[in-house]
């Protein structure tokens, strides 16, 4: 079973809970998911007042683990100032630490990032870091302390699914023990299923379930993606091959003639 940071979670499908047309295909979407972990943006619910603290309250009595992010944050400071009321506001040490470095592409600042890692983990909170896919990046979240990774496969918001196979593959391959999450850009469950494929151990997304024409409904498509893809995975994939091999063995087969 998948662990992070010694908790044991079943469901590998991570969902965000930002943009969906109402409260209620919010539930409904997470409640159709199965998920276990929600992650939910401090900055922008208080933003929003007393109609935050409602949002909370919704959120917790949805009996999720609730994983806060520092979204809308650009430097390290306000990630760690967010992440350190996000701690007294859910009573969690989890932070999905996400520190934006370019406002076109929302890439994170990799800088800033580990940076505040650093900063957190020594102060005890567990860190989900929302980074690029790049190892040394990686290596360094790591070294800050971090224990989970979690790369993009494209932009926020974006529904492109993967655009660099080669370097989620090698993030696989150089962190064999590392739970990594791909986080941010998948659009549909083929994206969902394919990552799965290639060995990640589990996926957050929150746009291509918010944005759907049937929230509700893609959640569960997306679940079924997930479970689809970590199965084949484990399953153990064929390498593709360049020539045919015949599929009907030829010898020892009956000869009519
Ligand atoms: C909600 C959240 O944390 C997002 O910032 C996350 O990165 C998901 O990205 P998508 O909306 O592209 O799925």
């Amino acid at each position: 079973m998948l662990e992070l940071y010694a908790t044991p979670v079943s469901s590998r499908l991570l969902l965000g809970t930002a943009r969906y047309p109402s409260p209620a295909i919010l539930a409904d979407a997470i409640i159709v998911s199965e998920t276990e972990i929600l992650t939910v943006s401090l900055r922008r619910e208080m933003a929003r007042g007393q109609q935050g603290g409602a949002f909370f309250g919704m959120i917790r009595d949805l009996g999720r683990r609730i994983l806060p992010n520092t979204a809308g944050c650009h430097t390290a400071s306000e990630a760690v100032l967010t992440a350190k009321m996000a701690r007294e506001v859910f009573g969690t040490n989890w932070v999905k630490l996400e520190v934006i470095g370019h406002q076109d592409t929302l890439q994170p600042d990799v800088f800033a990032l580990v940076e505040a890692a650093r900063i957190l983990c020594a102060e005890g909170f567990e860190v989900f870091p929302y980074t690029t896919d790049d190892l040394v990046v990686g290596e360094k979240l790591l070294d800050a302390g971090c224990r989970v990774l979690m790369p993009w496969c494209a932009p926020i918001g974006s529904a492109m699914g993967p655009q660099n196979i080669p370097a989620l593959r090698s993030m696989r391959a150089h962190f064999p023990d590392v739970p990594l999450i791909v986080d941010a850009g998948l659009g549909r469950p083929s994206h969902a299923a394919l990552v799965m494929e290639l060995g990640f151990d589990a996926v957050l997304l929150n746009t291509a379930v918010a944005g759907a024409g049937d929230p509700v409904q893609m959640a569960g498509a997306f679940a079924r993606a997930v479970e689809a893809g970590r199965s084949g995975y484990q399953a153990g994939l064929l390498e593709p091959r360049d020539m045919a091999v015949p599929s009907t063995p030829v010898i020892g087969k009956a000869v009519f003639s």
